[in-house]
């Protein structure tokens, strides 16, 4: 039976979001269909049209809801309420991915169950989430979260610019800061929102400890992932390789999405 394609808004034109337009348009996920895009000025959505084969209109963060049945947030941090509150408020779905927004937020999960809304945190440049979320229905003892980074990835980050350390001098990898999902999230936002999301599924931001380092001999952004619960203990690593468009976001992450939307409508799911 043929179903009605599920209306897809792309908010944020940059790596992760031009990726997951792209595979909408080319009709590589059965059962959606890219409806809108938001991009930060009519020049960058029109250089973007070029690329599809469906134009796709340009529309106000605040009006994507009223247009599609789910927007995809992929906006740099500091934008995420712009499309989060007025998608919730519509009742209807947000992807986000920028989930360190999220610490923190009972009142937009609080907003989504009113309204009907949903959010939902795809994996992105993260593995083992099932996982987690499956030691968690025991109990969790211990979740810790260990980013390394190249220097590159973490300058312009609060945390480095007020500090005024000099990463492009390192000759050896550094521990820049130590604590809880919860107190680095305000330093690094833009480098958190995998420990953001290891941290939801888990044992929740104060609990969960993170490390990160600035490591000159990497390429890659490496996330490495240790739990220890009453039903099993596992550690994970993901070395991810930069995209084109931002070498802080792993390819990984718009594949997540694209992997994210394809089980919507398949007739075989799986993982939690
Ligand atoms: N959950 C995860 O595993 C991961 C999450 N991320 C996060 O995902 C988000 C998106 O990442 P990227 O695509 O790499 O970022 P990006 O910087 O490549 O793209 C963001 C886009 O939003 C656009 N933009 C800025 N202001 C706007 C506005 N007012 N209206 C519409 N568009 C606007 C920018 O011009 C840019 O094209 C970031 O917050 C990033 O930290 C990144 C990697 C992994
Ligand atoms: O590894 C990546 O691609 C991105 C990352 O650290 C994050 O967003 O937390």
């Amino acid at each position: 039976m043929d179903r009605v394609a599920m209306k897809i808004g792309i908010a944020g034109i940059g790596a992760v979001g031009s990726a997951v337009a792209q595979a909408l348009d080319r009709g590589d996920i059965p059962g959606c269909k890219l409806t809108a895009i938001s991009a930060r000025s009519a020049e960058r959505a029109a250089e973007f049209n070029v690329f599809l084969s469906n134009r796709a209109p340009n529309v106000p963060l605040q009006d994507m809801a009223e247009e599609c049945d789910m927007v995809l947030e992929a906006l740099p941090p500091s934008m995420f309420d712009a499309v989060a509150v007025p998608t919730l408020k519509a009742g209807k779905i947000l992807v986000a991915m920028s989930g360190s927004q999220l610490l923190g937020r009972d009142d937009l999960i609080e907003l989504s169950r009113r309204s009907g809304g949903r959010i939902v945190i795809p994996s992105g440049a993260m593995l083992g989430l099932d996982a987690i979320k499956a030691a968690a229905v025991g109990m969790i003892h211990e979740v810790k979260i260990v980013t390394r980074k190249p220097p590159s990835s973490l300058v312009g980050a609060p945390y480095i610019v007020r500090s005024g350390l000099k990463l492009d001098k390192l000759d050896e990898a550094l521990c820049i800061l130590k604590g809880t999902v919860r107190e680095i999230a305000k330093e690094f936002p833009a480098n958190v929102n995998v420990a953001a999301a290891v941290s939801l599924a888990g044992v929740g931001p104060e609990r969960t400890k993170m490390e990160i380092w600035a490591d000159p001999s990497l390429q890659l952004n490496t996330h490495t992932v240790s739990v220890r619960s009453d039903s099993s203990d596992f550690s994970m690593s993901i070395q991810n390789r930069p995209s084109h468009e931002n070498p802080a976001t792993g390819r990984i992450t718009s594949q997540s999405v694209i992997a994210y939307l394809r089980q919507l409508h398949a007739g075989l799911r799986i993982g939690t």
